[in-house]
């Protein structure tokens, strides 16, 4: 087996290892854990003016609220959009009446609004590791879009600790995240 080979198939057992962890905690720890992180969150990140997050699927960390208060304050909200396997996510704007489809992976996705460029990104972590790397669903689209984005906008990884491992062995694409918020408290990678 050659090199990339071997991480090719290393990374897709860690992402199906990650998924599991998270779809065995029982509702009621899913719901706390969310309410720890979105109460960390509130204490630690100024209001954005444009914030992207993601629909939650899979059981990944529920941060819905605090957008909505955020929003309630005048924050615009705005979901990523997959535009095609090779391009970069686009951000649409989500509001309470806003009409969502499932894309072509099953994620209820805006199917209208205006396009909006986000100043924070809440990146829901399928894995993470202390260096601030995650590990997605493989299909490289949040790499790829925070390469292209110029000002970058704040990243914000939002996970829970069993999803926590050494290292994910990060390649060249991989993008540093610049805050991970988890139950266990807000860090900043490389402090
Ligand atoms: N809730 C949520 N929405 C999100 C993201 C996310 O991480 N979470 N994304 C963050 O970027 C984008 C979607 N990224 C995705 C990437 C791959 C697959 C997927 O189903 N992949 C296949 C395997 C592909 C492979 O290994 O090559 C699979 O899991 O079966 C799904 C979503 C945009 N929306
Ligand atoms: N900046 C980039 N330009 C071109 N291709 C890229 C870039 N970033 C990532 N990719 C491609 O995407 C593939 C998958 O990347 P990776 O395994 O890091 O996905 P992921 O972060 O788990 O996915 P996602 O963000 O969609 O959840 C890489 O093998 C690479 O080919």
């Amino acid at each position: 087996m050659s090199l990339s080979e071997d991480s090719t198939a290393r990374r897709r057992a860690l992402r199906r290892e990650m998924a599991s962890r998270r779809m065995a905690l029982g509702e009621a720890a899913h719901a706390r854990l969310s309410g720890q992180i979105v109460e960390i969150l509130r204490s630690t990140l100024p209001r954005p003016e444009i914030c992207a997050f993601c629909w939650p699927i899979k059981n990944e960390p529920d941060v819905r609220a605090i957008v909505g208060d955020w929003v309630e304050q005048g924050t615009r909200a705005a979901l990523p959009v997959v535009i095609d396997e090779a391009a970069p996510l686009r951000f649409r704007a989500w509001h309470g009446q806003s009409v969502l489809q499932a894309d072509r992976y099953g994620i209820p996705t805006p199917v209208d609004g205006d396009w909006l460029v986000p100043d924070l990104i809440l990146l829901p972590l399928n894995g993470f590791d202390a260096a601030g790397y995650r590990l997605g669903y493989g299909g490289g689209y949040f790499d790829r879009t925070l390469a292209t984005l110029r000002p970058r906008p704040l990243t914000v990884g939002v996970g829970f600790e069993i999803n926590r491992v050494d290292s994910i062995h990060p390649e060249s694409h991989d993008q540093r995240l610049d805050w991970i918020v988890t139950e266990a408290g807000a860090f900043r990678p490389g402090d």
